[in-house]
C-alpha cells in the first residue's frame, strides 16, 4: 500500500508542479471506505508533507484507520460527507488545485449511490482542473471496463501492479485519461497470470508485421480475393481494395459486377477483375459493401471455397449474415457495435433476451468474448477502442486511431488492410518463425494477434492522416493513403536480434 500511495503521490505532484508552486497548492482527497481511500488518504499524507494544502472529503463514517492517521498527523484537514452536504463540498472540492478519486477500487461491486454520487455528479458539472483517479475511476469495473454512471473523468489514472483491463476496454477507458502504471512489487505473482487484455507495443506491431523476403514475387507474397461492393456501394470495393493494395498485398483478385470493377480499377489499376472463382487467393476479404442478391451469392461461393481450402477470411458487413454454423478461428469478423448486436441475436445460441447497440457499446468486452465463443471465429469490434477476441477469449485491444476516424468507408479501410495482412501473413501464422512465440502469444490467438496489427496500422494511419492536417478532419482515402508510411514507421522498429 505504501508503495501504491508513494507512486501516486509522485504523480500528483509531478502533473501539480507543472501548473504551479507544490507549497501552497491544493489537494483534495475523496476517499471510501476501502483500501483504495487509503491508498489516497497515505498519498494525502506524503503531499501535505511536501507542504501542500490537502482535505480529505471521507466518503463513509469509518475509512482506512491507519491511513487516516498518517494524512491527520501530516496535517490534513478532515470534512464528513453527509446526506446534505454533497453539493457544498462538491464546490470546495473543484476549487482545489487536484483531485484525487480514492472512493472505489478493485473490491467495487456496483457503483456510487447517495451521497458519494451526488458528489461525483456535482463536481463532474464543474470541470475541476486536475482529477487523478486511485486504481481506477471509481465506478469503474476493473475487469470489464462497464461503467456505473456518475463517474468523475480523470485526466490521468495511476493504476498498481498491472494495468486492469477495464482502463483498457470503453467506455471505462473513456473515463481514464492517461493510464500510468506503478510497480508495488506483485507483478512477479501476476506473470503466472494470462493478462485479461492485451495491447500491441510499436516493437511488437513490427515484429508481427509481414515483410516481403528479398526472394520474393507476387504470388509468394500473397493474393488477396475481395467481394465487396456492389451497383449500389461501389466506393465500399474501391476504398478496400485500394487499402488492401497500399498495405503491401502481392496482388488484388476483385470479384463484382462491372460498375463497382469500374472504379475499382480506375483507383487501382494494379487490381484484377476476375468473373469467376476460379483464381488462387492465400485470403478471402467479403462483405465491405456488398449488396443484392448477385454479389451475395457471390460472397457466399466465395465463402464456401475458403471453408474447403481451410483459407482465412475478413468477414465484414454484407457478409456477416452469411457464417457458417460454426466458424474457424481464421475467419475474421469486423462489426461494429450495431452489426455485433445483429449478429448475436441471429445467433441459436443467443437466446430470448435481444442483445441492443447500447448493449454492446456499454459492455463491449463481455459482448465480443461473447460474440468470439458462440461463433469460433476471431471477433474484431470496431470503435474508438478496438477489441479483438480470439475464440479462446483472450483479446487485443487497439486505441491508436482518432475520433475523425468516425466517417464513412473508414471500416472498409480497414478491411483492407486486414485482408492484405491475411493473405501476406497466413503461412507463418500456420509455421510461426518465432516471431508469435517470442511475444508469448499461444498458436490459437495468433489470427487475433494479426487482426489486432491490422487495427493498430489503421488507427495510426488516421491518426497520421490527421496529423497532417494539424489535427484536422480526414477522409476514409486519406487514412489509406497513410497507410504504407506505417507500415514503413513500424517495420523500422522491427528488431530482428530479439530472441
Ligand atoms: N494487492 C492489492 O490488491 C492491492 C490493492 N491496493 C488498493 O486496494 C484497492 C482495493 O481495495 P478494497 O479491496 O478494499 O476495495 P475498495 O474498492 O477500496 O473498497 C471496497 C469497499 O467498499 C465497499 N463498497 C463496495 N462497493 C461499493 C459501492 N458500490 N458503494 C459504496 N461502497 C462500496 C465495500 O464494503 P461493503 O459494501 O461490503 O460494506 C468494500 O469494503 C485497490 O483498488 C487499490 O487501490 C493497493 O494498495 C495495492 C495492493
Ligand atoms: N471515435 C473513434 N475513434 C477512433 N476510431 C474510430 C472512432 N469511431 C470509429 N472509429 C474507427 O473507424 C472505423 C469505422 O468503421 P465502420 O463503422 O465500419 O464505418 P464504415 O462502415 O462507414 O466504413 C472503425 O475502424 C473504427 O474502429
Ligand atoms: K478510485
Amino acid at each position: 500500500m505504501q508503495r501504491a500511495a508513494y507512486g501516486l503521490a509522485q504523480a500528483v505532484a509531478r502533473e501539480v508542479k507543472s501548473i504551479r508552486k507544490l507549497a501552497g497548492a491544493s489537494v483534495t482527497v475523496l476517499a471510501g471506505k476501502g483500501n483504495n481511500g487509503g491508498d489516497g488518504l497515505f498519498a494525502a499524507a506524503i503531499l501535505a508533507r511536501r507542504g501542500m494544502r490537502t482535505t480529505a472529503v471521507l466518503a463513509a463514517p469509518a475509512v482506512h484507520q491507519e491511513a487516516l492517521a498518517a494524512f491527520v498527523a501530516a496535517g490534513g484537514r478532515v470534512v464528513q460527507l453527509e446526506a446534505g452536504n454533497a453539493e457544498e463540498l462538491a464546490v470546495l472540492s473543484a476549487g482545489s488545485d487536484c483531485i484525487i478519486d480514492a472512493l472505489l477500487g478493485t473490491g467495487a461491486r456496483g457503483g456510487l449511490r447517495e451521497a458519494p454520487a451526488e458528489l461525483v455528479a456535482s463536481l463532474q458539472e464543474l470541470r475541476p482542473r486536475l482529477v487523478v483517479a486511485c486504481d481506477l475511476p471509481s465506478g469503474l469495473d476493473a475487469n470489464s471496463g462497464e461503467v456505473h454512471w456518475p463517474v468523475l473523468d480523470a485526466d490521468i489514472t495511476v493504476t498498481f501492479g498491472g494495468i486492469k483491463a477495464g482502463l483498457m476496454a470503453d467506455p471505462g477507458e473513456g473515463c481514464a485519461g492517461r493510464v500510468e502504471l506503478v510497480a508495488i512489487g506483485i507483478e512477479r505473482s501476476l506473470e503466472s497470470i494470462s493478462p485479461e487484455l492485451r495491447r500491441l507495443t510499436d516493437s511488437d506491431l513490427g515484429t508481427l508485421l509481414p515483410k516481403p523476403g528479398r526472394r520474393a514475387h507476387k504470388y509468394s507474397r500473397g493474393v488477396l480475393g475481395v467481394v465487396a461492393g456492389s451497383a449500389r456501394f461501389a466506393g465500399a470495393a474501391a476504398l478496400s481494395v485500394h487499402a488492401a493494395a497500399l498495405a503491401g498485398v502481392g496482388m488484388v483478385r476483385y470479384l463484382g459486377p462491372q460498375s463497382a470493377a469500374q472504379l475499382v480499377l480506375a483507383r487501382t489499376p494494379e487490381a484484377l477483375w476476375e468473373t469467376d472463382h476460379s483464381g488462387r487467393v492465400q485470403a478471402w476479404l467479403l462483405g465491405s459493401g456488398v449488396d443484392g442478391e448477385e454479389q451475395l451469392q457471390r460472397a457466399k461461393e466465395a465463402g464456401a471455397l475458403a471453408l474447403a481450402d481451410d483459407l482465412p477470411v475478413v468477414v465484414d458487413a454484407g457478409a456477416l449474415s452469411l457464417l457458417p454454423e460454426r466458424c474457424p478461428a481464421h475467419w475474421i469478423l469486423t462489426p461494429h457495435a450495431g452489426e455485433l448486436a445483429t449478429l448475436l441475436n441471429s445467433l441459436p445460441s443467443t437466446g430470448e433476451v435481444k442483445v441492443t447497440r447500447d448493449d454492446v457499446e456499454s459492455r463491449p468486452l463481455h459482448f465480443v468474448r461473447q460474440a468470439a465463443e458462440q461463433t469460433g471465429a476471431t471477433v474484431l469490434l470496431k470503435g474508438a477502442t478496438t477489441l479483438v477476441s480470439s475464440p479462446s477469449g483472450v483479446v487485443f485491444n487497439q486505441s491508436e486511431g482518432t475520433a475523425w476516424m468516425a466517417t464513412a468507408g473508414s471500416g472498409d479501410v480497414l478491411a483492407g488492410v486486414l485482408g492484405a495482412l491475411l493473405a501476406q501473413a497466413a503461412e507463418s501464422i500456420r509455421h510461426d518463425d518465432g516471431a508469435y512465440a517470442a511475444l508469448c502469444v499461444d498458436p490459437a490467438d495468433r489470427w487475433a494477434a494479426l487482426a489486432a496489427v491490422a487495427a493498430s496500422v489503421h488507427g495510426r494511419a488516421g491518426a497520421l492522416a490527421s496529423a497532417d492536417f494539424d489535427g484536422g478532419p480526414i477522409t476514409a482515402s486519406a487514412i489509406a493513403e497513410a497507410v504504407p508510411r506505417v507500415i514503413g514507421s513500424l517495420s523500422a522498429e522491427y528488431d530482428p536480434t530479439r530472441p
